[in-house]
């Protein structure tokens, strides 16, 4: 029976428990794959290697596609050799699945493994102080599965706690980095391993018009995140974002909009033509919640913070910047990520903030500060819209209290 001595003690253990202050990210690597794909030479090439040339409709209007994307190049593993070698990826009569699968298995897990040496060689202490990892990817079949085998190859300690989120799509990296936030928050001493790894080989397929959009647009890459709450190790941890508040929303009625589904023959996937004005119409209310979550009740001016959005195409930043009315400068690091990279789903989130952090070393050593607040946007199917509000951590020697 609990007496009160033990209440007391399970009182008190839960109140030393808790991270000192929000907790924030301290180190952020990012990964692609070296076979880079240019898009005004991406229709001909796709149609070709796809052998749907003779659709020349659907052909022109990916041309179009990519000529207003916003996107440059973008990164892909897998090339010609690979569709001479599974010619099943391109037969809708024939299943797939597994020789997907079994590329997907060694593809995400390597990006994986490089993004997170590279996040954590940034951190600066050893890969046995880390105590959780989260994993996200569209591609996982298999158990155990890559949280598991990127534990071992980055040699964490076994008893590290380990979650995988599974076709969470674009928004994965943003829940991620929530629950990473919750974990660090109330664990004191947690440090936890982001991994976010997206291939499309899962959903590389044959053009049609629910998912000619995708194809246009999504590309390869894994990022990787160190999160922890305070203390820190003043002599090497260097918090980048502190994250102060986080929620996410769904958009009632929109499970349609953005949709995944693993089948024999790989994921289908479709995205409509709602889904830039379905975000542009929800997401001053879920900033305004963000913020009044916070005791705000004055929402700031939304041109006074930094802004980290996961560019989903670029008629969605179109749409976001339109409503709120953002200076061009304000997503000019999602539309970089964006031009140069494409939408790697769940990865693409960190990649943002590793953009909007260079930004503000660079802009900090030109004395143009950047604000000292901020938002951290993703969104997937759902329509799940993942909302972080960010703060510039102070200067070493400048903390409060
Ligand atoms: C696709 C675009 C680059 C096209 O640019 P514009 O809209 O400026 O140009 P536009 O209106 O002339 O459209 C060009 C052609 O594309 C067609 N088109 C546009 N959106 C389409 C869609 N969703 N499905 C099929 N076709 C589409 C138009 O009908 C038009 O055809 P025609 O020329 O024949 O008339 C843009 O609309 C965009 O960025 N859309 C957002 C893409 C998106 O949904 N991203 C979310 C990814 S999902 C995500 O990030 C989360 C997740 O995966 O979980």
């Amino acid at each position: 029976m609990p007496g009160a001595a033990t209440d007391d003690m399970v009182e008190s253990r839960r109140y030393t428990q808790h991270a000192q202050g929000p907790a924030a990210v301290l180190a952020i690597g990012t990964e692609n794959p070296t076979n880079i794909v240019l898009q005004d030479e991406f229709a001909g090439h796709y149609f070709s290697l796809t052998k749907c040339n003779h659709l020349t409709e659907l052909k022109e209007k990916m041309k179009r596609i990519c000529e207003k994307s916003g996107i440059e190049k973008r990164y892909m593993h897998m090339g010609d050799e690979f569709i001479r070698a599974h010619p099943e990826i391109i037969d809708k009569n024939l299943p797939s699945l597994d020789a997907r699968a079994d590329i997907a298995a060694t593809e995400v897990l390597k990006l994986a493994e490089s993004a997170a040496r590279k996040a954590i060689a940034e951190w600066g202490r050893p890969a046995t102080d880390i105590t959780h990892l989260i994993f996200s990817t569209y591609s996982g079949c298999r158990a155990p599965s890559y949280d598991l085998q990127l534990a071992s190859l980055l040699g964490l300690r076994p008893t590290v706690s380990r979650t995988i989120l599974s076709l969470h799509g674009c928004s994965g990296g943003g829940r991620a980095l929530q629950l990473a936030k919750e974990l660090a928050e109330n664990n004191r001493g947690a440090r936890v391993l982001v991994a976010c790894s997206e291939v499309i080989l899962m959903c590389f397929g044959c053009p049609d018009v629910t998912n000619i959009v995708g194809h246009a647009i999504f590309g390869d890459g894994a990022g990787a995140v160190i999160v922890g709450g305070g203390p820190f190790d003043d002599d090497v941890e260097r918090p980048l974002f502190e994250m102060v508040a986080a929620s996410q929303t769904m958009i009632p009625g929109t499970g349609k909009e953005i949709g995944m589904q693993i089948t024999s023959t790989g994921i289908d996937f479709q995205l409509t033509m709602k889904v830039p004005m379905l975000i542009r119409d929800n997401i001053q209310q879920c900033l305004l919640d963000a913020f009044r979550s916070m005791g705000n009740t004055d929402p700031p001016n939304w041109n006074d913070l930094f802004w980290a959005v996961h560019p989903g195409g670029r008629a969605i930043l179109d749409s976001i910047e339109g409503t709120l009315q953002l200076q061009p400068s304000k997503l000019a690091a999602s539309r970089h990520v964006l031009r140069e990279y494409g939408n790697m789903s769940g990865a693409t989130i960190t990649f943002v903030l590793d953009e909007v952090r260079r930004r503000r070393e660079k802009e900090d050593g030109e004395q143009q500060k950047q604000p000292e607040w901020g938002v951290m946007l993703a969104f997937g199917p759902g329509i799940t819209i993942e909302t972080m509000v960010l703060r510039t951590p102070k200067p070493c020697g400048l903390k409060e209290n």
